[in-house]
């Protein structure tokens, strides 16, 4: 009998006699729109989780101006490709969100993927180089991602930025008391741990349709939305490229497991080194790293080897995962219908 097992759900065989409803179903997921070039991103980012045989598939969220043929792409890399309708943010104040990140507000509709418990999305402009899956295993119940830096110039627009302070180094200069209390952790919406609901997606297209958007879109929205239950991660899982130039002091290189391409000029696939900061060796090497999965024929999808069998992008409930293999008897649960 496996530890910790109640004697009832085993059958006399000590096969389990009870349908396995414990299982969770996970999944990576990112977000593509237009007709551009960010399809490279998506393909290297899934041939990156490939390299680092995560068990989990890639779902890609695409708005339907993605066109068939790089819908193809996607699926012969192995991609779950979904079709999403674009959320745009109230009417008459778009203009409040800084024109190139109004589509992010489509990424919302991840939250309504809910053949999923657990998903952890990524930009397509991220690359993961190393394995990461046991971001799944998590604690139920909270946002986690990766605390962003307020120092480059997109956030001209902030008071942090006015005053000079970044939650990367609280202390360097501080929060003024007479500005109030410091501002509640900021993360990067570039990576986060998710569980898609019906009910989170509901609120939050409801409390969107009376939130003002604001510069940073969807990322500044979701930031408010999940406040109260954000907890921050390592940077090793979101290694926003400005850390390295602004708090290379937080920063060890040869730890980072994700890398997030969103420097200005920093998009592997677009990469001409001419941009500020865009010389620098480290940046160099992590554009090349980029190009190598990229290239890497090796790491295409192969439909007999890669194909996650059915059922496998479930991981057992903690309680089945305790029985040895050879003691259960998969029953089919009864149908919904
Ligand atoms: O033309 C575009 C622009 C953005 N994106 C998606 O939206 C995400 C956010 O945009 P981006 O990463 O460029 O923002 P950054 O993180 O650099 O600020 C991208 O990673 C893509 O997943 C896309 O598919 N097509
Ligand atoms: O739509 C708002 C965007 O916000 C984030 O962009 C970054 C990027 O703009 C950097 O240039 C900033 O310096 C950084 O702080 C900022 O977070 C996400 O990476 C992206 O996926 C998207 O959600
Ligand atoms: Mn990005």
């Amino acid at each position: 009998m496996g530890p910790g097992v109640p004697a009832d759900v085993l059958t006399g065989t000590g096969k389990l006699s009870v349908p396995i409803t414990g299982y969770y179903k996970r999944a990576y997921v990112t977000f593509l729109a237009g007709n551009g070039d960010y399809v490279k991103g998506v393909v290297g980012l899934a041939k990156g989780l490939r390299k680092t045989k995560s068990a989990y598939p890639l779902v890609v969220a695409i708005l339907p101006d993605v066109p068939e043929e790089h819908r193809e792409i996607l699926r012969s890399q192995g991609c779950i490709v979904e079709e999403i309708e674009p959320i745009y943010p109230p009417e008459n104040q778009i203009q409040f969100a800084m024109a190139y990140y109004v589509i992010n507000y489509s990424k919302l509709r991840i939250w309504n993927f809910e053949e999923y418990n657990k998903m952890v999305y990524l930009d397509a402009d991220i690359q993961v180089f190393e394995n990461i899956d046991h971001l799944f295993d998590m604690p139920d119940g909270y946002f986690y991602a990766v605390m962003d830096c307020f120092c480059e110039k997109t956030w001209s627009h902030t008071p942090q930025y006015s005053i000079g302070y970044c939650q990367q180094c609280p202390d360097k200069v501080k929060w003024p008391a007479e500005m109030g209390s410091r501002p509640p952790f900021y993360f990067n919406a570039g990576m986060f741990v998710y569980e898609p609901s019906r009910l989170t997606y509901e609120s939050l297209l409801q409390t969107l349709r009376i939130t003002p958007p604001t510069p940073f879109a969807e990322q500044d929205f979701l930031n408010m939305f999940f406040q109260q239950t954000y907890k921050p991660i390592p940077l090793l899982y979101n290694l926003v490229l400005a850390m390295l130039w602004r708090h290379s002091e937080n920063v060890e290189l040869e730890k980072v497991k994700v890398v997030h391409y969103c420097a200005a000029g920093s998009k592997p696939w677009r990469y001409t080194g001419k941009e500020v900061n865009m010389d620098r060796e480290d940046i160099k090497v992590l554009v090349k790293k980029w190009w190598d999965i990229y290239n890497d024929e090796s790491l295409d999808f192969k439909a007999e080897e890669d194909r996650v069998p059915e059922g496998e992008t479930c991981s057992r409930s903690p309680i089945i995962a305790s029985i040895p293999e050879s003691e259960i008897c998969y029953i089919p649960a009864p149908s919904a219908a």
